[in-house]
């Protein structure tokens, strides 16, 4: 089993400013600016979702309305510095240290890879998404959501999601990328400590777009399907391509994901094999305990498909028997419910094994009850 954390984007928030302690004492700095404790309710925040940050762009919107009065209204530049400052303080140092490693890993691609397809780097959801997917998420039901989409085994979703000519375009740009990375002998971070082929969206670019997929698309389906794992409020994302065949990574061994919800569409090419198996949903206690019959599915992939399930729903790929298999990933988190499960120990409204011991305990007690009553009487009457 492995949850990979590698790539994905740094810890935002919540820390607690402790900071390992150094060798020499560091100078005091006393920042002359400090943000305000409660925050300036008229002021209406900037959107930073358009540039390359390493904080989720929707921090910076929220922050900015605790800034001070004076600085309300400078560029966005001097904001994103003045709040990048105070974020990066509530990153442990290690955590810190890989963070700005990895932003400079990005700057350097950004700065020297130049796209292919531009229209790819924009969200443009008409060209994107088939009509029945567009429809159902415009007009934003429940019963629309459902139209679409199927559930052949408990918490794997299905639906008709990507043009045909969209997947054509990701493809094209992905081995675009992969040449550039072979004439410049540039050392690439894959997706995952799984994966030898693949590569990362999100570092080539890709992120914001992605980012507005997560919010747009995936979010408002999630929170529908999988409102007891944070669906409702996916807040950062990890955004990848998977490549399987004679030439590249043949299968994938069982896993879970270092998601709360994952997509997984299939790009092309032409393939045969690669079916995902699904073995039930578990959380952290019971991810190595078997699996019951009724959790046993597996799904063959189709270009253009979605398949959307809990990170937390163990998985694997089958082998790529024949041809070329490209898989687009988004791995969904979401910081909140990351923070509350750290108070929680029974996951039985989605775990299945916590589930099963609920269930298994309510038997043994209502069991206990009735002999104890059967007790009971039997002594009455006698
Ligand atoms: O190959 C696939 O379709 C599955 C990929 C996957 O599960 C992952 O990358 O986490
Ligand atoms: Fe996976």
């Amino acid at each position: 089993m492995s949850g990979d954390r590698r790539g994905s984007p740094p810890v935002t928030g919540g820390g607690n400013g402790v900071v390992e302690p150094e060798k020499k004492p560091a100078p005091v700095i006393v920042p002359s600016q400090r943000l305000r404790l409660h925050a300036n309710k008229d002021h209406m925040p900037e959107s930073y979702e358009d540039l390359q940050l390493d904080f989720c762009p929707s921090i910076f919107s929220s922050l900015e309305k605790y800034l001070p009065p004076n600085m309300l209204h400078d560029s966005r530049e001097e904001k994103v510095k003045f709040m990048r400052d105070i974020l990066l303080k509530y990153l442990p140092h290690g955590e810190r240290t890989r963070a700005q490693k990895h932003r400079e890993y990005r700057q350097k691609i950004i700065s020297h890879y130049k796209p292919l397809k531009r229209e790819l780097y924009t969200m443009h959801p008409v060209a994107f998404f088939v009509p029945s997917f567009m429809k159902a998420i415009n007009d934003n039901t429940e019963d629309s959501l459902r139209s679409i989409i199927s559930e052949p085994s408990p918490g794997v979703l299905t639906f008709e999601m990507l043009q045909p000519r969209f997947c054509e375009l990701l493809v094209a740009e992905v081995e675009n990328f992969e040449a550039w990375v072979n004439d410049t002998k540039f050392r690439i971070m894959r997706p995952n400590t799984m994966n030898k082929y693949g590569a990362v969206l999100d570092d080539f670019g890709l992120e914001t777009m992605l980012d507005k997929l997560m919010d747009g698309f995936i979010r408002p389906i999630s929170k529908v399907f999988f409102p007891d794992v944070g669906g409702a409020t996916l807040d950062s994302h990890h955004g990848f391509v998977v490549e399987y065949g004679k030439d590249w990574d043949v299968d994938l061994g069982f896993h879970v994901d270092d998601s709360e919800v994952t997509l997984n569409v299939c790009l092309g090419k032409q393939f045969s094999g690669g079916e995902l198996f699904f073995r039930g949903t578990r959380c952290d206690k019971h991810v190595n305990t078997g699996s019951q019959a009724e959790e046993i599915f597996d799904f063959s992939h189709i270009p253009g498909r979605a398949v959307l399930h809990l990170g937390r729903h163990r998985h694997g790929a089958r082998a790529t028997t024949s041809g070329h298999r490209i898989n687009l990933l988004l791995w969904c988190r979401s910081s909140v419910f990351r923070e509350m499960k750290k108070y929680q120990k029974d996951f039985s409204n989605w775990c299945g094994e916590c589930s099963r011991e609920k269930k298994e305990r309510q038997r043994t007690s209502i069991a206990a009850t009735k002999s104890e009553l059967l007790r009971k009487d039997g002594e009455s009457v006698a």
